[in-house]
């Protein structure tokens, strides 16, 4: 028998009532990965809203300046800038190093270096999906954009890299965390782009969808201009994984076409793992390494222009 649990950030979750007895703690999914209830810091994944927290104040001021600076001119420039791949040449795993260099602003539920969190993510995805490789490989990359943050990359402020993604160009769903703040936002009374549809129109594919700029676009772009083999489903995860509004709230579900209708399924899946693999169990680098380069090897070239 099969038990749908109702989470308090709404996220079904599937157990098996026969051979899992629940507890208190930690949910089962799919193949075996434990969800935790709470965070490591003893809260629900995701609150943003409890000013009690350490972490709170930092997390809001950063959504302030991001909802305030996001506009679809902003974010024209960044993609022109950026598409010229010209910042550095490096592999994949030299990437995955630098990322320890950063700190997320944004995030309420992770302090550990960034390395972790990859690695986490992926090794969470494996054990449930021993076949897919490429979600495994996806686990890995899906975060690398951040090295944004990195002077080399060009050094760019924290609401320019990390946080969840909107489309710009079209109104703010009221379901974007913090939402208020977008009131700042120079598009926010503009016509052409405060309605529904805004400068799109209904089913044009996300594809042709400008987001606010961070480092899933970034990646996206990385992998997709370096001629990836991953399939189009991996670059749906990294292109929209931090886009929120649409994968766990279901707004701006209009502007999708059939082929994102059809890569959403496996967003789903991996937020999962990206979100809830989130804690302080530590993954031994050197032991899961020689496996993870070995998939480089398989959908990457060596050395990639960023
Ligand atoms: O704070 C987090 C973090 O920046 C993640 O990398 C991003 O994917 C999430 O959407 C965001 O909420
Ligand atoms: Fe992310
Ligand atoms: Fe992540």
């Amino acid at each position: 028998m099969t038990i749908l649990i109702q989470q308090p950030d709404h996220l079904g979750v599937e157990v098996d009532a026969k051979t899992e007895p629940l507890n208190e703690r930690e949910l089962m999914l799919d193949g075996g990965f434990l969800i935790p209830q709470t965070n490591s810091f003893g809260q629900i994944f995701r609150t943003y809203n409890d000013v009690e927290s350490a972490r709170h104040e930092g997390v809001e001021n950063f959504y302030r300046k991001n909802h305030t600076y996001q506009s679809l001119d902003f974010v024209k420039k960044m993609r022109q800038e950026y598409a010229k791949l010209n910042k550095v040449e490096m592999s994949i795993w030299e990437c995955c190093e630098l990322l320890n260099e950063v700190v997320d602003e944004s995030d309420p539920d992770l302090d550990e270096p960034q390395i972790e969190h990859l690695l986490q993510t992926a090794e969470a995805i494996r054990k449930d999906y021993p076949d897919e490789d490429w979600l495994h490989l996806t686990g890995l990359i899906h975060d690398l954009g951040k090295v944004l943050n990195l002077p080399t990359f060009g050094g760019l402020p924290q609401w320019a890299v990390v946080g969840d993604t909107f489309p710009v160009g079209c109104r703010f769903d009221e379901s974007i965390v913090h939402h208020k703040y977008f009131k700042e936002n120079p598009d926010y009374n503009n016509p052409s782009y405060n309605t529904k549809h805004g400068i799109y129109s209904e089913k044009c594919g996300l594809d042709n969808v400008m987001m606010s700029w961070g480092h899933d676009d970034y990646m996206y772009l990385v992998a997709k201009e370096n001629n990836t083999t991953l399939p189009s489903a991996a670059l749906f995860i990294i292109r929209y994984h931090s886009f929120y509004a649409l994968h766990r709230e279901e707004a701006y579900m209009h502007l999708m076409n059939d082929e994102d209708v059809e890569n959403l399924k496996w967003l789903h899946i991996f937020n999962k793992y990206d979100l809830y693999s989130k804690s302080k169990t530590r993954i031994d680098v050197e032991k899961v390494k020689p496996y993870y380069l070995s998939l480089i090897e398989k959908y990457f070239p060596a050395k990639l222009k960023w």
